[in-house]
């Protein structure tokens, strides 16, 4: 079994990586600076550990993150936030930063669905998505075009978030699709079709490796495998955190028969995915080109997120040297985003979006 990107949990404030890593700065088009972090430590973050000691890991950096150990980490983390807060300012304290930088540029937007459009709850199958923020969204996407990217599948997203005229890169960007010709950034006015999907023959391969999920962790009381598609996500959310090793240690015996699946940590999910080099953050890619914006230095593309699987996104966009990635996060993280956003995320990504909408009218 592969591994990548085994890295964060849920609530853990990771204030110690967070702060103490040394940020090269970026200059980007417009007056701010992005900040990066440097290559040997990209690199280091990247590399295939021994699947055991990464299960291991990952089940301990849960485990910290739970309520009970977090209070002892607290008052670091209030004195380390200041910090952390200086190096992702707030979107909205930026806001005029972020419209000097898109001025004369096409922004284009891209969004993650959980935990950034939806609160995170217990039930994968009950994160709604709020009326007034499909309404903001709906207004946003006339106005620019506008991307969910999730790791999701396309149509369990597609049911929360019930928006024709947005793009749809769902399992992780592995599955995309455009919106319908009546919308007008579809330039290419051919409806709703399938645009790309890098791992199509892996389909049958991802259903058996469900199945097997599903029947090696049913004996796990609160274990929940997600069929998206194109992955397979495992839920510790609703599992006894004295169990998290044990349901670790089936997802990865029943991987390590599968070596063309990797395995990729969320908010307190395993997310089984091909191991092709595809991410969110060339599903971003993909869609800018769809878009007609391949080689173009007049966009200015902006991606929210909340999620480890969103750095790839943000890390893309540092190596454009284009537009802006926001984190949101109640707690300092290690992130390749410029800004951040803090829970409730609902109250300051819609007042993000008036604001752009206004500045746009
Ligand atoms: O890329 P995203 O849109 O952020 O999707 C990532 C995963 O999100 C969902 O799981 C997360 O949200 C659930 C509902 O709030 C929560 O119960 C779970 O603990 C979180 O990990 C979704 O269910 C997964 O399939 C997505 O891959």
């Amino acid at each position: 079994m592969t591994q990548q990107n085994v890295v964060v949990s849920d609530t853990k404030p990771r204030i110690k990586r967070a702060v103490s890593v040394a940020q090269k700065p970026v200059t980007v088009p417009g007056r701010y600076i992005q900040y990066s972090y440097p290559r040997s430590r990209r690199v280091l973050k990247n590399l295939e550990i021994n699947g055991e000691q990464r299960i291991n890991s990952w089940v301990d950096s849960m485990r910290a993150s739970s309520p009970t150990h977090a209070k002892s980490t607290l008052s670091l983390a209030e004195e380390q936030y200041t910090s952390w807060i200086l190096r992702h300012p707030s979107a909205l304290d930026m806001f005029e930063q972020i419209v000097d930088a898109s001025q004369g540029k096409q922004i284009v937007m891209f969004l993650d669905y959980d935990g950034t459009l939806s609160p995170i709850v217990n039930d994968p199958d009950c994160a709604y998505m709020s009326d007034s923020m499909r309404k903001t969204v709906r207004n946003l996407a006339r106005c620019f075009p506008t991307s969910i990217v999730t790791g999701r599948c396309i149509e369990k997203v597609y049911n929360f978030v019930q928006l024709a005229e947005l793009y749809y890169a769902g399992s992780h960007g592995m599955d995309i699709k455009g919106p319908s010709k009546s919308f007008k950034f579809n330039k290419d006015k051919k409806s709703e079709e399938v645009l790309f999907q890098p791992a199509s023959e892996l389909l049958p391969l991802i259903a058996e490796v469900y199945q097997e999920l599903v029947e090696k962790t049913k004996s796990t009381v609160g274990a929940r495998v997600e069929n998206n598609k194109f992955c397979a996500s495992v839920h510790f959310r609703c599992v006894d955190e004295k169990k998290w090793s044990e349901l670790a240690q089936q997802v990865r015996s029943v991987l390590k028969e599968y070596p063309k699946l990797r395995l990729t940590q969320g908010r307190k999910v395993l997310e089984v995915r091909p191991t092709i080099k595809w991410d969110k953050g060339k599903a971003l890619e993909f869609l800018l080109q769809s878009l007609g914006f391949a080689n173009s230095s007049d966009v200015f593309p902006i991606y929210i997120g909340d999620d480890k699987t969103d750095e790839d996104a943000f890390k893309k966009l540092i190596d454009r040297g284009q537009g802006l990635g926001i984190l949101v996060s109640k707690f300092p993280k290690e992130t390749s985003a410029s800004y951040s956003l803090q829970e409730p995320n609902e109250a300051s990504i819609i007042s993000l979006f008036h604001r752009l909408l206004h500045h746009h009218s």
